[in-house]
């Protein structure tokens, strides 16, 4: 995926969220945005998705201009936007006949399962998104999204509301699929300490308005990262204080030398 100069403004005299963000996703790469608050963050994600539209700009992916939402591109939100009147199985199971119109019953089901299991969901699959607490239901979302196998997993803070416990699981879950199948993600998050774990490029952005890229960050540590032990890799603490240096102090610094 290619991202080209992309700014937005929301109205022609309003400053800029943000302008001239470009960079590259690789196939196969996991890239992190971290930056505070209001950057446009959750904006950049919805224009990569195709619901939202840059003021200028573009996106391009497999070859083609990104205009609209597609099931090459598996969202999740922060929100977990699920379809109330449907069951947790039905949820995830719409998703895999939208996105495998072929694909038989016991196929779909049997993925289903696969990926409800996956976040700890197979007890709850009958169950109503009403009867879910807010972790599970982002649970499902995420299952959803996976199940649907897309070329790029586009994820807004997937994690933020989860127990610290279930957050780790789903962190290697999410980091064993990726090792097996090379899924390409874009990923928001506030946690450093996420983002070292699981992204191989890391996109820094200045505080908004007006925000920019400050820095990309190449991750040093191997790709055979473990959450339980990666504190002990040397390198760890480097890229760590690094992170949170930024964000306590550089990335304000950043912002206020581009105004
Ligand atoms: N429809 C809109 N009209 C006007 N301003 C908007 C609109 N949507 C977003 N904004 C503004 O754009 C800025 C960026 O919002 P965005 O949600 O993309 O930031 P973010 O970095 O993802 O923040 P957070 O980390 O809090 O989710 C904010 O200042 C927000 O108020």
């Amino acid at each position: 995926m290619h991202v080209q100069h992309l700014e937005k403004r929301y109205g022609a005299n309003a400053p800029a969220i943000f302008s001239d963000i470009s960079f590259t996703i690789n196939r196969g790469e996991f890239v992190c945005m971290i930056g505070h608050s209001g950057c446009g963050k959750s904006t950049i994600l919805n224009i990569l998705a195709g619901l939202e539209h840059p003021t200028t700009g573009h996106v391009s992916m497999n070859g083609h201009h990104v205009t609209q939402p597609g099931l090459e591109r598996g969202v999740v939100f922060q929100g977990h936007a699920l379809m109330p009147w449907l069951t947790v199985a039905q949820n995830v199971a719409l998703a895999v006949r939208a996105r495998y119109p072929g694909m038989n019953k016991a196929d779909v089901t049997q993925k289903v399962l696969h990926y409800l299991t996956m976040v700890n969901l197979q007890d709850a699959q009958h169950k109503r998104p009403s009867e879910l607490s807010g972790g599970m239901r982002q649970r499902v979302g995420i299952a959803r999204a996976f199940s649907t196998t897309p070329d790029m997993l586009l994820m807004d803070e997937p994690f933020g509301a989860l127990d610290a416990l279930t957050r780790g699981v789903i962190q290697e879950e999410l980091l064993r699929i990726c090792a097996k199948t090379g899924q390409t993600v874009f990923m928001i998050t506030h946690d450093v300490d996420e983002a070292i774990l699981l992204a191989d490029r890391l996109i820094l952005m200045s505080n908004g308005p007006q925000a920019h890229i400050a820095e990309i960050v190449e991750n040093p540590l191997p790709r055979n990262r473990v959450r339980t032990s990666i504190h002990h890799q040397p390198g760890f603490y480097d890229l760590r204080n690094h992170l949170v240096d930024f964000l306590v102090r550089r990335s304000a610094l950043a912002s206020q030398t581009s105004h």
